[in-house]
């Protein structure tokens, strides 16, 4: 029997993992081993974990923190702190608000949230409830037509960026969500792209209709003619990839593994940050996601490189027990995680954030 959202955070709840546990017990089996599955043996959604806890912090003392911040400037945007959220599917299997209590909860904390390409709401009612403009992350359709419309149609509705996700032109084999039978639920569906021609079910992959139609580099070129949006580029992994990007003209790059959810046994995020870093030497914004649960771990991936984070899995861990007030809260326990390790490794601002704060 599945419990009800929280209509209050019960007061022993004060970490992200507490609120993983109160999230399984108000979602349907199949569903959270769609949420915390991915593809193969998930070696790579273990190693996001496990390459947080390799790196150790240094810690700083007597240090002037009067003019102490968090705020930074992204893409001619300001925002209030470096903690944005990743783009996940169908918020409704989680909540029956689905992306509109998660947009009212990024905006009590002034977080911008990515909506992803399969939101279960219209995109012009989200950004309707935002208080910082949603980003909206694309999967390049095989209909390019429609994906054209698409562009247009987020653009004129106020979103802040395009985020093009390029790591999952095929689904990652997710067993654990296999196993559990996993189906999007009926009365939920990615209503964004309602319309649109589908591509046929096939069981082959090599000569798929579908594989035929995957974007390639010539598309991103396509795309950044469409709008006047930044077009930023999400799952980049290898340093060679990142300067194809940057010579494309991207306006920045979300270092990611998908968290784990599509080729395993690729490194952890964190883990090639730095070597993206070095090989753009600054030209374009890094941001980073996969396995950022702690405070720390958001102050490591700015002092790697990053200039923001995304996080996934656990916004949806707050959405499912509390709704908006979950999603707030999980925002919150972070931000305020973040602020004390930025303060005790002695460093008032995100720009004084640097690989010195890295033991
Ligand atoms: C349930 C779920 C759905 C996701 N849906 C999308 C999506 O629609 N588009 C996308 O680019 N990434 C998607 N992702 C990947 C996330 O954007 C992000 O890269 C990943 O969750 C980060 O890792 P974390 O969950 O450890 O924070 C999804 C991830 C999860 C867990
Ligand atoms: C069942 C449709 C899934 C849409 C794609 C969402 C995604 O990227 C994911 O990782 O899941």
């Amino acid at each position: 029997m599945l419990l009800p959202p929280l209509s209050a955070i019960p007061p022993w709840v004060v970490s992200l993992d507490d609120y993983e546990g109160l999230a399984k017990e108000r979602v349907e089996a199949g569903v959270w081993a769609y949420l915390c599955g991915a593809s193969g043996d998930e070696a790579t959604l273990a190693e996001n974990r496990e390459a947080f806890g390799r790196i150790k912090l240094s810690p700083r003392i007597f240090r002037d923190l009067s003019s102490a911040s968090t705020a930074l400037t992204l893409f001619g945007r300001e925002y209030a702190h470096p903690i944005f959220i990743a783009p996940t599917a169908f918020h409704r299997m989680f909540h029956p608000e689905g992306e509109l209590a998660t947009v009212l909860g990024a905006s009590a904390m002034e977080s911008c949230l990515t909506v992803s390409t399969s939101a279960s709401t219209g995109i012009e009612d989200i950004v309707s409830q935002a208080t910082v403009p949603p980003w909206f992350q694309l999967y390049i359709q095989p209909d390019r037509g429609f994906t054209a419309e698409l562009v247009k149609r987020v653009e004129a509705a106020g979103c802040g960026a395009l985020v093009v996700t390029a790591d999952a032109p095929l689904s990652g084999l997710r067993n654990r969500e296999q196993r559990a039978m996993f189906r999007v639920p009926a009365g939920i569906e990615a209503v964004n792209l309602r319309g649109m021609k589908a591509v046929p079910p096939s069981d082959r992959v090599f000569g798929s209709e579908l594989l035929a139609s995957v974007p390639v580099w010539k598309d991103l070129e396509w795309l950044r003619s469409l709008t006047g949006l930044p077009v930023i580029l999400k799952g980049v992994i290898d340093p060679e990839d990142a300067v194809i990007a940057a010579d494309e003209g991207v306006s920045g790059i979300v270092v990611s593994n998908h968290g784990g959810r599509t080729l395993d046994t690729v490194p952890a995020a964190i883990e090639v940050l730095p070597r993206i870093a070095d090989r753009l030497e600054g030209a374009l914004p890094l941001l980073m996601d996969g396995g950022i649960r702690r405070g720390t771990d958001i102050l490591k991936a700015l002092a790697l490189g990053a200039s923001a984070v995304m996080v996934g899995r656990p916004v949806i861990h707050g959405l499912a027990a509390a709704g908006a007030t979950g999603v707030a809260h999980v925002l919150k326990i972070l931000r305020t995680e973040l602020e004390i390790a930025i303060a005790l490794t002695g460093r008032a601002t995100l720009k004084e954030v640097d690989r010195s704060v890295i033991w």
